[in-house]
């Protein structure tokens, strides 16, 4: 059964709705140039309302090292997931499991991001933006995956209830990450839709 995690929660009522739905995960967006962006405070109140079973991954884009440990120190922090051009080095430095996200577009070579960062949990795709960083609601072309990813492939990038059931059906990932594709507004979830997601991921995958 496909996993799913719902990325962008600012508030601790959609982290709570998100997990009475099902959610496997919720992402935290510790990135201050997003609308998704939270505190360490506000943070600290979304993991408040999740229960004990929901995974918490803290989402970062090229941060200070200070930022990743302060955030660690504050908040309870399952994952980390890294979007920039952080190295393995860095990646691995927290010793906590991580993802790395990568922005595919024609001639990324997704094979040789798996070897540059072998001791992930997991290789993120998200569509290729220029000047954009992800969390923009662009898909990409899926048939740019290979087959033989040797890590655990996290797709994502426009995901939504529209697309969610042949993209899992087409692409088989271990897990679907989704952020604009289940919002009312920026920062903002939307019940509704996260319900039409969730219920769109399982029956996909069976
Ligand atoms: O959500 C953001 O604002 C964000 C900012 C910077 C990097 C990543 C971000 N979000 C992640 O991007 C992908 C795709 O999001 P979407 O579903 O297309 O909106 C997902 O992993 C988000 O968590």
């Amino acid at each position: 059964m496909v996993r799913i995690k719902i990325c962008g929660i600012t508030r601790p009522e959609d982290g709570a709705e998100a997990a009475r739905l099902g959610a496997d995960a919720v992402g935290l967006v510790f990135y201050d140039k997003s609308p998704r962006n939270v505190s360490i405070e506000q943070a600290r109140a979304v993991i408040a309302a999740l229960p004990p079973f929901v995974s918490v991954v803290a989402l970062f884009v090229n941060p200070e090292r200070e930022w990743v440990e302060r955030v660690l120190a504050g908040c309870a922090i399952d994952v980390l997931q890294f979007h920039g051009e952080e190295s393995a080095v860095f990646c691995r430095a927290f010793h906590r499991p991580y993802l790395k996200a990568v922005r595919v577009k024609p001639g990324v070579d997704l094979l040789e991001w798996a070897g540059r960062y072998p001791d992930a949990r997991g290789l993120l795709t998200d569509a290729f933006v220029e000047g954009a960083h992800g969390g923009t609601g662009a898909t990409f072309d899926w048939t740019l995956l290979p087959d033989d990813l040797p890590l655990p492939l996290i797709l994502s990038g426009g995901l939504d209830e529209q697309n969610i059931i042949e993209a899992v059906r087409r692409v088989k990932p271990a897990a679907v990450d989704v952020s604009s594709g289940v919002e009312a507004s920026k920062g903002i979830k939307s019940a509704a839709r996260m319900a039409a997601f969730i219920s769109g991921a399982r029956h996909g995958s069976v």
